[in-house]
């Protein structure tokens, strides 16, 4: 079984996670309950830092909160001085709330709202990824109506095609994000922003997917974006200052996947950028890039305890546990693979297959498929390992079931970060009509 980070079997044969016992984690918190290896989401983003430090050139590394967005890990990302990226005014509030300095974030989204814009503003944020002209307008309008000029980077669609899941492959020219390059929309865009006196445009996006194994779907964006820039540049006399690459960078969930070292990929794309711009003889700009996944997906491990067990005798062997879809939807939304192991009996011999199970009502809502643990028993924690991205971000109320509690463990501290929801938060928003009966009842 592979660990991550600070995660190993301790003496008696458990899981430890920053230095703290999983069954003792779970006397104390319950489950289910996400655990993120603090040291291990520092060491991450410093190896992007550190990649980029030695590159030599300017650059901003901006955690894409979407992979996890709570107040805690913008306090991580503000004081590992990354950039942070948002889409949503849920996800800037919480960074302000967090102290994050506005002007190190940056607004994506393809349907950014009229009051998203106008709050950002508001806040001064560092800049935004502007999706389509729409947006470029009304953002226009808001920012000379607020006396305000903003600074913005186009997101192109650079018609690359990611070797990765198609929902959540974006670069091909077939996507519902940003301005297609290929069909000449991009050029238009900067043709208008240039006669915009609201708006300052630094440079262009492009985001070619997530969870992505190879180099050369960024090598290849470089490319196109170069050859867009030198246009701009030859026609239109606009030199960009910033060129954003965006996330996607793959990490091992399960055997057979076969990320790179984070130093390999930001190599890849400094040294792809240092040669086609010199080779257009254009001013080297500043790279700035937006890890999500790769920055918090292998700090997480879900605690689950194990529930029922049903054996269909030669077809398989189900074990459901308290927790599911609800907290962790990809297996359910894109095949997602993931590994376990039994975090009370880590160190006993495989005995049996298994196909773990969620508790919704929804046959697709199976965690993982076939995988190879000692006998399983009632009681039993599992622990399934590398849940720390699009898992709380992306976990629901499906079914009315609470959302688990999320905790921070490291050197042998543990801190909640995100309480266990409660009954109250379940009903907390709802209201019955006053021609209903009235009723108040506690449980
Ligand atoms: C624009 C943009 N930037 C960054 C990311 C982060 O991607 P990842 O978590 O794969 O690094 C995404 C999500 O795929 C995205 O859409
Ligand atoms: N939510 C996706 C990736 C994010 C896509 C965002 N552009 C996943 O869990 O893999």
């Amino acid at each position: 079984m592979y660990l991550h980070g600070t995660s190993k079997i301790n003496d008696k044969g458990h899981l430890q996670i920053g230095g703290r016992d999983a069954t003792e984690l779970v006397q104390q918190f319950g489950t289910p309950l996400y655990v993120m290896d603090e040291a291990l989401i520092r060491q991450r983003c410093r190896e992007f830092v550190d990649a980029f430090r030695a590159s030599g050139l300017k650059f901003q590394v901006a955690y894409a909160s979407k992979a996890f967005c709570v107040m805690a890990m913008c306090r991580i990302v503000e004081e590992e001085g990354l950039s942070l990226d948002v889409v949503s005014d849920g996800e800037l509030y919480t960074a302000l709330q967090a102290g994050f300095p506005a002007e190190r974030i940056h607004f994506h989204g393809n349907n950014k709202t009229p009051y998203e814009i106008a709050m950002a503003i508001d806040e001064q944020i560092g800049c935004f990824v502007v999706d389509n002209l729409v947006e470029l307008h009304m953002l226009n309008a808001i920012a000379s109506e607020k006396r305000q000029k903003v600074n913005v980077l186009f997101r192109i669609t650079p018609g690359v095609e990611a070797h990765t899941h198609e929902y959540i492959s974006t670069g091909q020219n077939d996507s519902k994000f940003g301005f297609d390059l290929d069909n000449g929309s991009a050029y238009q865009a900067v043709q208008e922003v240039l006669q915009l006196s609201n708006i300052q445009l630094l440079g262009v996006h492009s985001h070619i997917g997530s969870q992505i194994f190879e180099v050369e779907g960024f090598q290849l964006a470089v490319d196109k974006v170069i050859g867009f820039a030198a246009k701009v540049r030859d026609e239109l006399g606009f030199i960009f200052s910033v060129i954003n690459l965006g996330g996607g960078f793959g990490i091992r969930y399960v055997e057979g996947d076969t990320p790179l070292p984070v130093a390999s990929y930001v190599q890849a794309i400094t040294e792809s950028i240092k040669t086609n711009f010199s080779q257009y003889d254009y001013p080297t700009p500043e790279i700035w890039i937006e890890p999500g996944r790769s920055i918090v997906g292998d700090s997480g491990t879900t605690l689950y305890t194990v529930g029922t067990y049903k054996d269909i005798p030669g077809i398989r062997k189900y074990v459901a546990v308290d927790g599911g879809m609800t907290d962790n939807p990809r297996p359910a939304l894109y095949d997602s693979r993931y590994e376990a192991i039994l975090a009370n009996r880590a160190n006993e011999p495989v005995e049996e297959v298994v196909s773990i199970a969620g508790k919704c009502c929804e046959s697709g809502d199976m965690l993982i498929w076939d995988v190879e643990l000692p006998k399983v028993n009632t009681g039993d924690i599992l622990a399934v390992t590398c849940t720390g991205a699009y898992n709380y971000s992306m976990a629901s109320n499906y079914n009315r079931i609470r959302r688990p509690a999320v905790l921070f463990v490291k050197d042998g501290e543990a801190d909640i970060v995100v309480k266990r929801e409660t009954y109250d938060d379940i009903v907390g928003n709802d209201l019955v009509p006053s021609r209903m009966k009235q009723v108040s009842k506690t449980v």
